[in-house]
């Protein structure tokens, strides 16, 4: 009899070996970690005794399931919002609050609190890229679990990293520190094509081959990310990876949702993983990743979660069945992706996937000991038939749960014993977890009633000027002759002239806020030929009348509108909404040493289209308004516009 540390006996062994081999009553014969056997339970007990012998009768004998895309810690962002795209989910929520709270502490505690749900689902392996990812390693080596661990890097700045740069050096100590270790893989994980540049792939990839680490980076995640890939690069984020040369190395590439047959024969060219992450992908409205065309080709698919802000768990169980499931909905053929390639997603295809099925994925001699023992006898799987050896499929894609896992080994070790986790303090760690989820509600509350803090979380804005001065007059045809003449008054100097069409949208609040998007086009010769986007939000107005002209004082905030009106529509949520488009001929004057605008605009589609003269200037100090309020009124003097040409709204109020 041959000794061995640990026998899993009794149970219905599913090899997931490339002859797809079950054993209905079989057994695993483990030794320092590492299977030394599998086959029939009345052979094994005939060869091997072991320190401890586990009965696995009415279970299955899996391997330990992968999880090819992970971001940990964010297990503390779990429900912090939902039913949002991914945009407005990425750069309204999770980039301001990460750059706020994301810290060691941070990534240490998520990602404990992963951890424990995963061991609880059968999970033994999971990719990850955050921030502070020595924190996911040193959790992860803790907990026992087998990880490949990404530093994330990205040309904006990070909650560990103010340039990427920074970013690639941390990557390199980390890759350094943890370079050799049995089941933690430490690397490097460029965000997105979106976020980062082709310096940074290039340095990410040259830092993988030195270390001989994969490439982890997200890649055509969603329709949009595509079609502006094409437009700014003019090739799909795929074939963009390729170029910036992150298939030099062995690449585990996020989602791909929106791979193309071009791209799919490039990721199978490059041996590339891909993992899509059905219930991600569906709750930010991604889509569903083409499954049976990647499995077809010959790509290397895996599976994921995605992190469980956007999930909302790490059940390893719920995408395997999303897997099988969705491509069967959409294509009408129940064959498409059938349950045991489902299964294979997350085991023997999975390990493949993320470049490790040289260690685990399959329960073979030789492998390291990664396996779940997952209950079958219980209210929702029960009863069973075996008359088909493949029914064990079945049963495990479309009726087990996570919590039918019972037992978990990684490396031979036990994590998770009769449903009770032996390396990590659930009860503990769920405190820590309440009590930093606490600071990140109240910052929450408070952003979102204050809708400056909304607009300075997306970044890049300016206060301006507190005061604006400025009249309004609908002119007559004559008036307009005499606005031009005024134009050439010798105490007036024109400091700048353009002629554009802008096209404004303006979000009404209840409160009297407003934010403006302004899509501004020159249209004069030899002008910039690209639409200038701001958004700006006007505080509520308050008003003093000067004479002739209005004087208001209000905060305003401006910055370059980087999204989508539809981006910002989803993320403010107004309580109305106003179009405005007009074609304005500009003027920049100095008159008396003070500037104004001189504007003539014609509203485009308005049933009061003008046209009208603006006169406008902006100041910091309100006796400084109180003077530009007086030139106004000579402004107006001297182009001869009569009081009763005044207007007192503004464009948005005409709209009304
Ligand atoms: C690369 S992890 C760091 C960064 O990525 C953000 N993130 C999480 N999930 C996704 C996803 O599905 N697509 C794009 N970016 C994602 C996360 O919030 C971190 O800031
Ligand atoms: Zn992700």
């Amino acid at each position: 009899m041959e000794r061995v540390d640990t026998l899993l006996i009794g149970g219905t062994v599913v090899t997931m070996d490339a002859a797809w081999r079950i054993f209905s009553d079989g057994a695993v014969a483990i030794r320092d970690g590492m299977i030394v056997a599998v086959g029939p339970s009345a052979e094994i007990a005939a060869h091997y005794t072991a320190t401890e012998t586990i009965d696995c009768r009415d279970c299955a004998i899996i391997p330990g399931l992968i999880n090819g895309h992970a971001h940990v810690p964010m297990s503390l962002l779990r429900g912090l919002v939902a039913d949002q795209q991914l945009d407005v989910w990425l750069f309204g929520y999770m980039f301001p609050v990460e750059s706020q709270f994301v810290d060691a502490e941070f990534s240490y505690t998520g990602t404990l609190l992963s951890c424990a749900e995963m061991i609880r689902g059968g999970t033994t392996t999971f990719v990850d890229m955050y921030y502070f990812e020595e924190e996911v390693a040193r959790a992860a080596d803790e907990v026992g679990m087998r990880a490949i661990c990404g530093q994330t890097v990205m040309r904006l700045p990070t909650p560990d990293a103010d340039s990427f740069d920074a970013g690639i050096e941390r990557a390199r100590r980390f890759m350094a520190e943890w370079r050799g270790h049995p089941r933690i893989i430490a690397t490097v994980a460029p965000h997105a094509p979106y976020t980062c540049t082709d310096e940074i792939y290039r340095q990410a990839a040259a830092l993988c081959a030195e270390f001989g680490a994969p490439l982890i980076t997200h890649l055509s995640e969603t329709a949009r990310e595509v079609e502006e890939s094409i437009r700014d690069r003019e090739v799909t984020p795929i074939r963009y990876a390729k170029r910036v040369g992150a298939f030099d190395v062995p690449c585990i590439a996020a989602h791909c949702v929106h791979a193309t047959e071009d791209d799919l024969r490039l990721l199978r060219e490059a041996r590339a993983g891909a993992v899509p992450c059905p219930t991600s992908n569906l709750k930010l409205a991604s889509g569903v990743a083409p499954f049976r065309r990647m499995i077809e080709t010959g790509v290397r698919v895996g599976l994921g979660t995605d992190g469980p802000a956007s999930n909302d768990d790490q059940d390893m169980f719920t995408e395997i069945q999303l897997a099988a499931l969705l491509p069967k909905g959409l294509s009408g053929d129940p064959t498409a992706v059938p349950a045991r390639e489902a299964f294979a997603l997350a085991t023997c295809w999975g390990a493949r996937a993320v470049h490790l099925d040289h260690l685990v994925g399959s329960l073979e001699v030789g492998k390291r000991a990664d396996i779940a023992v997952v209950e079958l006898r219980r209210l929702h799987s029960a009863p069973r038939y075996t008359y088909a050896p493949d029914a064990i499929y079945s049963h495990l894609v479309y009726s087990s749960r996570a919590a039918d896992v019972r037992d978990v080994l990684v490396d031979g070790k036990l994590l998770l014993r009769n449903r009770h986790l032996l390396t990590i303090d659930e009860d503990a760690i769920i405190g820590r977890a309440q009590a930093i989820a606490a600071r990140i509600n109240e910052f929450l509350a408070t952003r979102e009633r204050n809708l400056l803090a909304k607009i300075l979380a997306l970044g890049g804005v300016q206060q301006a000027e507190i005061f604006e001065i400025q009249v309004k007059a609908r002119l007559q045809p004559a008036d307009v002759e005499r606005v031009l003449a005024l134009l050439n008054h010798p105490a007036i100097t024109i400091t700048k002239t353009s002629e554009r069409t802008q096209y404004d949208t303006y979000f009404i609040f209840a409160n009297g806020e407003r934010i403006r998007i302004r899509e501004d086009h020159r249209t004069d010769p030899g002008a910039r030929p690209q639409p200038k986007y701001t958004i700006t939000l006007m505080a509520e107005a308050r008003r003093f009348d000067q004479s002739k002209s209005m004087m208001i004082s209000r905060a305003r905030y401006t910055a370059p509108a980087d999204h989508t009106v539809r981006f910002y529509r989803e993320y403010f949520q107004p309580d109305r909404i106003e179009e405005l488009e007009k074609r304005r001929r500009r003027w920049r004057i100095l008159y008396k040493d003070h500037d104004f605008a001189i504007n003539l605009d014609t509203l485009v589609g308005h049933s009061d289209p003008g046209p009208f003269l603006e006169i406008k200037s902006r100041t910091w100090s309100r006796r400084d308004a109180e003077r530009r309020a007086e030139l106004i009124g000579e402004l107006l003097e001297l182009a001869g516009i009569a009081d009763e040409a005044l207007v007192l709204q503004e464009y948005v109020e005409m709209a009304v």
